[in-house]
């Protein structure tokens, strides 16, 4: 049993089945776990999630962290993962870049797979312990599992946007979803304007007591009167481990003067990473090349943009349509602009090893994060975090969480094409010393606000919510 418990869709784990049918288990690499390993190893800690793989139940123990895997048959995957959790949340709660689909049948089997989940926590979870449930994939979890343990202390934390009354209000489960989320005692949204919108939702959809006070970053939570308990909502914006990055980074600086060489050694060096996503906005940048090219402001001669992309939710239909928007993109860029020898985009559709990726995140000259709206948005973050050499700029869309706090990057409009040619060329253009004062800024902010202090802030206050509904009780 467990005094600390964490539930999200994903195991901090991947499961490899070799070829010669053996099993190994390899730590995933990733924000979450990475900001909840020190307190899930020093509190007697677990982990519930799913493998992602179908029908997996093993539990295997990586770092002192037990792991209870939540099994999903591939039904349940295609109408959950793909359908409910991907093809209705997903593009309603980023503005409807893609139409959502509302399907009853996934519906249903999102409530199932969530009892699921809210079965196997209240099964790793000792008398009074605290379970931390993560992300749109789960919001039934609180509710389902306080009916289940009244004893719990729970939190929720909601990874991308929120979306307002308007957007939300569409959902045929609005009142269910919401009625979900309040069984946590905290509810956490990066931005204060996601809580906001829940707190305007609670008391339009659910004619609840909620506050209309402005809620403050990890400071100011808005509440909600539900009977005798009281919601805590508050915005914490998640980060990273700033300064790890920084130190794997700097014994990457060799390896970055090698990628510069392989790739011809060009004057300017654009870089993108993403999961392969629409919400991503690698068409923007690819649109923005093209037409910088065009215009004659870059010469693709001597400008290479990198685009790291990793495979991503790859039957869902709007997945495999911007996929081929993408390599039609990126095809049309090298055929118009390029020569044999030397194509300006080199576009990779495979994940890259982590050191390799801090090694191209140190030979870019300037990275390109133009999502059409992201939550967050941790590559951002870990640009900043590898420039210890204050070398480099960041182009960051203003339609991502990362924005609201890196006022000092080079911000766009990624619906404004022109705005972000003419903001990509003065990222290129202007003198090193500017640029070294942006990122000076922004390096320094990624290391004063890391991932530590997202996750000690938001236990803190889930802590003292839980404390007063216990009192109240
Ligand atoms: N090792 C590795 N990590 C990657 C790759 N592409 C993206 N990532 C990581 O995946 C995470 C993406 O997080 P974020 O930018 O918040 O976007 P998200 O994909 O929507 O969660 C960051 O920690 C990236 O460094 C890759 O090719 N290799
Ligand atoms: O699990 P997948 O379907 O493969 O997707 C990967 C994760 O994508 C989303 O990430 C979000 O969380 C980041 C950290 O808070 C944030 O920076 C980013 O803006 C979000 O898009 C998703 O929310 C996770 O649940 C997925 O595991």
């Amino acid at each position: 049993m467990a005094d600390f418990v964490v539930v999200a869709n994903r195991l901090p784990v991947d499961k490899r089945v070799e070829p010669d049918g053996t099993t190994t288990w390899k730590r995933a690499p990733g924000g979450l776990v990475t900001a909840l390993t020190p307190t899930l190893a020093s509190r007697s800690g677990a982990w519930v999630g799913w493998s992602g793989v179908p029908d997996s139940s093993d539990d295997p123990r990586i770092d002192g962290i037990g792991i209870r895997s939540v099994p999903l048959s591939s039904d349940e995957i295609a109408d959950y993962y793909e359908g409910f959790a991907n093809s209705t949340l997903w593009p309603l709660y980023h503005d409807l870049l893609v139409e959502p689909v509302f399907d009853h049948d996934w519906w249903t089997t999102y409530v199932v797979v969530n009892r699921k989940f809210a079965e196997a926590a209240s099964e790793a979870a000792d008398e009074g312990a605290t379970v931390w449930v993560h992300d749109y994939q789960l919001q039934l979890v609180p509710s389902m599992l306080r009916e289940l343990r009244p004893d719990l202390r729970i939190g929720f934390f909601l990874h991308i946007p929120f979306p307002s009354f308007e957007l939300f209000a569409r959902l045929p489960w609005r009142e269910e979803l919401l009625r979900g989320l309040l069984g946590a005692d905290l509810v956490g949204f990066h931005l204060p304007g996601g809580a906001e919108n829940f707190l305007t939702l609670v008391r339009r959809v659910l004619n609840l007591d909620a506050s209309r006070d402005p809620v403050g970053v990890r400071d100011g939570l808005g509440t909600v009167r539900d009977g005798s308990r009281t919601i805590r909502v508050g915005s914490f914006p998640i980060s990273i481990d700033a300064s790890a990055v920084a130190e794997q980074a700097a014994a990457m600086t060799d390896r970055a003067a090698a990628i510069r060489a392989e790739l011809g050694n060009p004057s300017t060096v654009l870089l993108g990473v993403d999961r392969l996503d629409y919400t991503k906005g690698i068409d923007v940048r690819l649109d923005a090349l093209d037409g910088l090219f065009r215009e004659g402001r870059l010469d693709p001669a001597d400008t290479v943009l990198v685009q790291l992309a990793s495979p991503s939710r790859e039957h869902v239909d709007s997945y495999i349509a911007v996929r081929d928007r993408i390599e039609r993109s990126v095809a049309h860029i090298n055929g118009t602009h390029g020569t044999v020898s030397s194509p300006p985009v080199r576009y990779l559709l495979q994940p890259v090893p982590r050191d390799e990726l801090l090694a191209y995140f140190l030979a870019a000259d300037v990275m390109l994060v133009t999502p059409l709206r992201d939550g967050m948005n941790l590559v951002a973050k870990e640009y900043a975090a590898a420039r210890a050499d204050l070398g480099g700029a960041l182009v960051l869309s203003e339609f991502t969480g990362a924005a609201a706090e890196m006022e000092q990057a080079y911000l766009v409009n990624p619906y404004d094409g022109q705005n972000v040619r003419d903001v990509v060329v003065r990222a290129v253009t202007d003198s090193p010393e500017d640029r070294r004062e942006r990122m000076a800024v922004l390096h320094q902010q990624v290391l004063d606000f890391d991932v530590d202090l997202w996750s000690q802030s938001f236990l803190q206050c889930l802590s003292g919510a839980a404390a007063a509904n216990e009192a109240a009780r």
